[in-house]
Order: C-alpha cells, then structure tokens, then sequence
C-alpha cells in the first residue's frame, strides 16, 4: 500500500493583495516546484499547529490560522499526499527563506507564472477565481 503523506500549507496575503510563495530548492524532494508554504504534520498535531510550526521553522516568521481553503488529495507512483489549505495572517515577524531557494510576494496574475506542485494547484486556481 502506498504511504499517505498529509502536508498542510498556508495561504498568507498581504496589504497589496498579493500571496507568500516559496521555490523548493534542486536538493529538497519535489525539486524546483513552486509551493504554498508549509509542511507535513506530526504525530499528535492538529493541521494548524504543525502549519504554524512549520512557517516558524522554514521562514522565522509567526502566524495566525484562518479559514480552511483547499484540501486535495494527489496520486504519485509511490506515495499519496493529502494537502489542505489554510488562509493565514503574519501577526510576528517578517517572512524569509531559511531551506528554500527562493520565496516571494507573488501577484495573483503572475501566478501563471510559476510552475506549482501537483497538490498545489487547486487551491491556486481557488484563490486566482477570488
Ligand atoms: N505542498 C506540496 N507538497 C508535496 C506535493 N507533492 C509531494 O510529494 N509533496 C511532499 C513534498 C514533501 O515531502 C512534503 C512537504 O513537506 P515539507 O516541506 O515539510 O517537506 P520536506 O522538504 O521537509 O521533506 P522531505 O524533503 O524530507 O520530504 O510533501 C505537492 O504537490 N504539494
């Protein structure tokens, strides 16, 4: 039976209206893909606490979980990854890039742009509609 992987992602907009994307570097898994920020849930986690870890340990950076946006399950030849989507405000610090290659402010028409991840992408084509 193939692994589940269940991965959470945030969501953040700023004044301008634009969304925190990140780049996954050539040496992570799902190399060069853009990406909602976050990561996979641990043992005994609720989504939204491993996701306010998660933007802690990967962008220095505090959040506030919102409302739920996506949640999509992707089928890859060795394992199946569950990504919900959560909306999410910065209420500490200023986000920065500690393991990915690259990590922006992106418009919501640029979105185009990017190349995401699979599981990604149905929540990017949700909030392009918003
Ligand atoms: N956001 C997202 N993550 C995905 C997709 N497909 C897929 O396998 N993943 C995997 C890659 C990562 O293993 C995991 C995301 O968690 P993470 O950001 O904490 O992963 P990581 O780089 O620390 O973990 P890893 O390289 O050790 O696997 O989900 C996808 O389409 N979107």
């Amino acid at each position: 039976m193939k692994k589940l992987l269940h991965v959470v992602a945030a969501i953040i907009e700023n004044d301008q209206h634009e969304i925190f994307c990140a780049l996954r570097g050539p040496n992570m898994s799902l190399p060069n893909y853009w990406e909602f920020p976050g990561g996979k849930i641990e043992n005994g986690e609720t989504p939204e606490e491993a996701l306010v870890r998660e933007i802690k340990e990967e962008f220095n950076c505090e959040i506030n979980v919102g409302e739920k946006v996506e949640d999509t399950t992707c089928e890859y030849e060795d394992i199946i990854v569950r990504l919900q989507t959560f909306k999410a405000n910065i209420i500490g610090g200023v986000p920065i890039a500690m393991e990915h290659a690259d990590a922006r402010w992106v418009a919501r028409d640029k979105f185009k742009k990017l190349e995401f991840a699979p599981a990604d992408i149905p929540a990017v084509e949700k909030i392009c509609k918003n």
